[in-house]
């Protein structure tokens, strides 16, 4: 089966000035990722390890220096509604109702009005926001954007759904119950996602598999599956099998694998 994403020794350069003058920046290097068809991958790693480099050069929005990115088996040359981001900041227009921010996409793919106006309410039901089709962005809460974002990038129906810390700026309550949110909706719609994250329990709530994010440059250090079986009504996060996983993900934070730290030294 053709892998949904396929990231082959890419690396990343970035020029960037130093002591006035241009220096080359490798942000990330020897990236090598395979993430099967309807697969759920989160993506942590500390702080400026190359997260978002990693999600840019799968979204096309920049290109890699070296290596492939395949999609599907074709290589990725820019953006294309096959791939829907869904960023920290929540992006919307604030003239825009939430139906009209979710008809956003649809629009530049030349979706008719009808037809637009039928899918962005399907999609804001989807995500929980049957009610407030015509509320305008400032009249929601964080938590609500949010899901107007997720809904604006799954309206566009892609294979690969791609997240950039996108609870990161909600209190802790409302990114927990949007974690659950979106397990539902993926397991509704089985899509490919790719997740990143700061936080080692959510990387562990939500993936199928963890890729550990080592920096300098970044790269990913190990793939840890996580095969926890959830029981509805229960809180996983509370299972010792969570803790376990948990710890590994950290242990791998604190310790790359020895094998791969010692060829990029
Ligand atoms: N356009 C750019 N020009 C120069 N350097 C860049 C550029 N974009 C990213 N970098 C550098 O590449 C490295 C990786 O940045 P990136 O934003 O991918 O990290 P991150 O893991 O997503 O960080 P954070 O978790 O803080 O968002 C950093 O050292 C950053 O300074």
């Amino acid at each position: 089966m053709t892998a949904a994403l396929h990231v082959a020794g890419v690396r990343k350069d970035f020029v960037v000035r130093n002591q006035g003058a241009s220096a080359r920046f490798t942000a990330v290097q020897d990236l090598d990722l395979v993430v099967p068809d309807g697969q759920f991958l989160t993506v942590v790693g500390p702080s400026g390890c190359g997260k978002s480099t990693l999600l840019d050069l799968v979204a096309g929005l920049t290109a890699p220096t070296a290596g492939r990115i395949l999609l599907h088996g074709a290589p990725v040359t820019g953006p294309a509604t096959d791939r829907a981001v869904v960023f920290q900041q929540y992006a919307l227009l604030p003239w825009r109702t939430a139906r009209k921010n979710v008809e956003l996409g649809l629009e530049s793919i030349g979706v008719p009005r009808r037809q637009r106006a039928r899918l962005a309410d399907e999609h804001l039901h989807l995500v929980g926001l049957t009610g407030f089709e015509d509320r305008y962005p400032h009249e929601l809460s964080g938590g609500m954007k949010q899901r107007v974002a997720i809904a604006r990038a799954l309206a566009v129906d892609p294979r690969v759904l791609l997240m950039d810390e996108p609870f990161a700026a909600l209190d802790a309550q409302t990114r927990e119950s949007l974690q659950e949110e979106l397990l539902r909706i993926w397991r509704a719609t089985g899509k490919t996602v790719v997740f990143i994250t700061h936080g080692i329990d959510e990387a562990v709530y939500l993936g199928q598999r963890v890729a550990v994010m080592t920096p300098r440059p970044g790269r990913i250090s190990d793939v840890i599956d996580i095969d926890l079986d959830p029981v509805p009504g229960q809180d996983v996060r509370s299972d010792p099998a969570f803790g376990r996983l948990r710890h590994r993900v950290w242990s791998a934070l604190q310790h790359p694998a020895p094998d791969r730290e010692v060829a990029h030294v």
